[in-house]
C-alpha cells in the first residue's frame, strides 16, 4: 500500500485518459480528430498552460450524459485509490460543459453519482469544488454560480482556473464575495504563470483558504513569509508544472526548498492523464526522503477541507503517522 494522502488539486476533466475518450466517444456517436490512442498521447507535448488547455477542451467534447462523467470519475477514484488516495478534492469545470449544451445538473449529478459512492466502493471520501474560467468573463462565472445553487449541497467550494497570465483574481471578486455569502470555501489558481501579485491578490481579495500551485510566490519573499505565518496551503504539482515547463526539470523543482522555507506544501497531479503520473507518481518523481513523504502526506490531510468531519482527519492523519515503508 502507497503512502495514505489526500488529493486536493485535481482537475476531473483532466483524468480522461485517450482509452475511456475513445469509448465515449463512441457511446456518443462524437467524432475525434485523432486516429487512434497513441495519436493523443503524442499531442501531450506541451510548451506552456495554453497549449495543454486547447487539447484538454478539445478532448471534453465526448462528456456528454449523466453516466459519463460517472464513469470517468469512478476511474479516477478507482486509480487514486490504488495510489494511496483517501480523500479527494475534486475540481470541475462546468463552463467547458455549459457552453457544449451540457447541463448543470448532468455534470453535478453525473459526478456525484461517482463521488457519493466512493467511500464505500473505493474507501475514498471526497469533496468536490467547481471551478470559474478566468479567461472568461466574471459576469459568466456569476451566472454559473447562480446555476449551481440547486447544487449546493453537493459542492464544498469554488475554484478558479484556465489560463491565468491576463485574468487577475481582481476580475472575480464579487463572485467570490457571492460565494463566501453562499458558505463555499474558496480556493484560486494563483502563481503557476502568473506573477506573485496574483498570489497576493488572490488572498487579499478573493479571501481564498489555498493557493493552487502558487509556485511563482518564491519571487516575493515577504509573500513567502505571509504564507508560512498564516499556514496558508500550496497545492503543488511537480509533474504538471515540468510538462507545462514552469520549472525546467524535476531535479530542478523548488518543493523542498519550499517545504525548508517552512511552506505548508502538498503534492498533487493536476492532470494526470495528461502529465505523465497520478498522485503517488508525483510522490514519487520528487525522490524525497521518507519523511519528507511523511510531511507532505500529513500537510494533505491538515489543508484538506474536513472541517466538518474531524474524527475523519484525526484518523487519515494517525494512518500516515502509523505508515511504514
Ligand atoms: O493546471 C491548470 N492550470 C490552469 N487551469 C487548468 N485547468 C486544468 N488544469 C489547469
Ligand atoms: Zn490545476
Amino acid at each position: 500500500m502507497p503512502l495514505p494522502k489526500a488529493e486536493l488539486h485535481l482537475h476531473i476533466e483532466g483524468t480522461l485518459e485517450p482509452e475511456l475518450a475513445f469509448a465515449l466517444a463512441a457511446r456518443n456517436g462524437v467524432e475525434l480528430p485523432y486516429a487512434d490512442t497513441d495519436a493523443i498521447r503524442a499531442a501531450y507535448d506541451f510548451d506552456d498552460l495554453q497549449s495543454f488547455l486547447n487539447l484538454y477542451y478539445e478532448l471534453m467534447a465526448v462528456l456528454r450524459t449523466e453516466r459519463d462523467f460517472a464513469d470517468l470519475a469512478d476511474a479516477y477514484l478507482a486509480r487514486a485509490a490504488a495510489q494511496g488516495v483517501r480523500h479527494a478534492e475534486v475540481f470541475f469545470d462546468p463552463q467547458a460543459h455549459l457552453a457544449r449544451g451540457v447541463s448543470m445538473e448532468t455534470v453535478v449529478e453525473g459526478l456525484w453519482r461517482a463521488l457519493g459512492e466512493s467511500e464505500t466502493r473505493h474507501g475514498v471520501s471526497t469533496r468536490l469544488i467547481m471551478c470559474f474560467l478566468r479567461d472568461e468573463s466574471a459576469e459568466s462565472a456569476m451566472d454559473t454560480l447562480m446555476a449551481a445553487k440547486p447544487y449546493l449541497d453537493r459542492i464544498t467550494g469554488v475554484g478558479l482556473d484556465s489560463a491565468e497570465v491576463g485574468h487577475p483574481p481582481v476580475k472575480f471578486r464579487e463572485v467570490y464575495e457571492t460565494a463566501a455569502a453562499l458558505g463555499l470555501r474558496r480556493v484560486a489558481h494563483a502563481g503557476e504563470e502568473g506573477p506573485p501579485e496574483y498570489v497576493t491578490e488572490a488572498l487579499d481579495v478573493l479571501g481564498v483558504e489555498r493557493v493552487d500551485h502558487g509556485l511563482r510566490c518564491l519571487e516575493d519573499p515577504a509573500l513567502v513569509a505571509r504564507l508560512v505565518r498564516d499556514r496558508i496551503p500550496l497545492t503543488v504539482c511537480p509533474l504538471s508544472n515540468v510538462r507545462l515547463r514552469a520549472v525546467p526539470d524535476l531535479a530542478a523543482h523548488p518543493l523542498p526548498a519550499m517545504l525548508d522555507a517552512g511552506l505548508l506544501c502538498t503534492v498533487n497531479s493536476d492532470d494526470p492523464a495528461y502529465f505523465g503520473g497520478y498522485v503517488d507518481d508525483n510522490f514519487r518523481a520528487l525522490n524525497l526522503p521518507e519523511e519528507r513523504q511523511r510531511e507532505l502526506a500529513r500537510n494533505s490531510f491538515l489543508a484538506s477541507f474536513l472541517e466538518d468531519d474531524e474524527e475523519k482527519r484525526a484518523r487519515y492523519l494517525a494512518e500516515v503517522d502509523a505508515y511504514a515503508w
